[in-house]
């Protein structure tokens, strides 16, 4: 890394982009590239992104543009906030003008339709050689932006580098810890979002809280046999990034992934939910390559099954829980059911 103060680049102006640029611009130099250029005038005139987050300030310092060459040119740590389906694009746009040693961070929670995979993969594949990890935890933005304290962790191959890019993020009220486990940290961002869905379809049909809280611990074991079959730490899972970060989504009111879920529950369409939000939900897209995955590793998910039904095959979401409460249990631990 540079003598000077690292210079930070964060890739996407939406809510958590300008997030952790708000966060990392108390610490160092920090740009944020965002293609709409009334986000760039909010940011650099009045320190908001009012279309994201209203009327919450970002840092000063913060400065924004829509020219990605100067955005990426001079970056030191480069971070990535657009939507996973959007992500390889991106990346393929910034690649030719990244020095090469830049540490790549994905902020994404979710999983490329088609492939299958992780960001960090696609970092890998379309900017060899750069190092490639993860930031991720409880951490809905508005909450964080508005300074009320929260955690997260950072996964790098190397812990070393954790350690280095934990110290531009952090700040008295946004704790950072580390990992190796970029794999599994990856794993557990994305497959919580599939899980709020489904908390948030009991939520809607107003069935309680003991029922949302069987739909999240069961919904922990699932991602866990999953992403540890994928090759995640159990551990991570029962941490920030899983365990943390599933009962924040699933019980947050802001979480988009769980509006989704409540407005199916009350007879919306996907469309309507979509058009109403104007955000990324990302567990709507990742619940397919889910099945994917599952299948692929001989594991049986049922509460993304049921999900992978009514957001993929029609069924009616009154059957969700219907079809899950006809499953006999079986081990808690060791059992693969739900
Ligand atoms: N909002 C939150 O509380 C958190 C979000 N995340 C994750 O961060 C990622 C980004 O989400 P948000 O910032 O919340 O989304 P958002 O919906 O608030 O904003 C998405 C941003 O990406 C931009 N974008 C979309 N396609 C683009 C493209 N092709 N090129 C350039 N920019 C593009 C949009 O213009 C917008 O500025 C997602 O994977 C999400 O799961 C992670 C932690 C917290
Ligand atoms: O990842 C998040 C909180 O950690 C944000 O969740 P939503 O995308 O459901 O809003």
């Amino acid at each position: 890394m540079a003598s000077r103060n690292p210079r930070v680049t964060v890739l996407g102006g939406g809510s958590w982009g300008t997030t952790i640029g708000s966060l990392a611009a108390r610490n160092t130099e920090t740009v944020l590239w965002a293609r709409n250029e009334e986000t760039v005038t909010d940011i650099n005139e009045r320190s908001r992104n009012s279309r994201y987050l209203q009327d919450i300030p970002v840092t000063k310092t913060l400065r924004a543009t829509t020219d990605l060459e100067e955005a990426v040119a001079e970056a030191d740590v480069l971070v990535l906030g657009v939507p996973s389906q959007h992500s390889r694009g991106v990346l393929e746009q910034v690649t030719k003008h990244v020095r090469p040693w830049v540490p790549v961070v994905s902020l994404v929670k979710g999983l490329e339709q088609g492939s299958s995979k992780r960001m960090t993969a696609i970092v890998e594949e379309v900017m060899p050689g750069h190092p490639a990890g993860v930031l991720a935890g409880p951490n809905i933005a508005r909450e964080v932006l508005q300074g009320y304290a929260a955690a997260a962790t950072i996964a790098m191959p190397e812990h070393r580098q954790a350690e280095m890019l934990q110290e531009l993020f952090r700040t008295n009220l946004f704790r950072v810890y580390t990992t190796t486990d970029v794999t599994g940290v990856e794993y557990a961002g994305s497959l919580k979002n599939v899980y709020a869905i489904a908390v948030g379809v009991g939520d809607g049909l107003e069935a309680g809280d003991n029922t949302r809280a069987m739909v999240i611990t069961r919904a922990l074991r699932e991602m866990t046999r999953l992403g540890v079959s994928l090759g995640g730490d159990a551990m991570t899972f029962n941490g920030l990034a899983g365990m943390g970060d599933l009962i924040a989504t699933c019980t947050s009111p802001f979480s988009r992934n769980r509006t989704v879920g409540v407005g199916l529950a009350q007879g919306k369409s996907l469309d309507q939910i979509a058009a109403e939000m104007n955000q990324v939900a990302e567990g709507v897209k990742t619940v397919a390559t889910v099945m994917k995955l599952a299948a692929e590793q001989g594991i049986d998910l049922p509460i993304a099954r049921e999900m992978d039904a009514v957001l993929n095959h029609g069924q009616p979401v009154k059957e969700t829980y219907r079809g899950l409460l006809r499953q006999a249990p079986g081990h808690e631990v060791h059992g693969d059911e739900w």
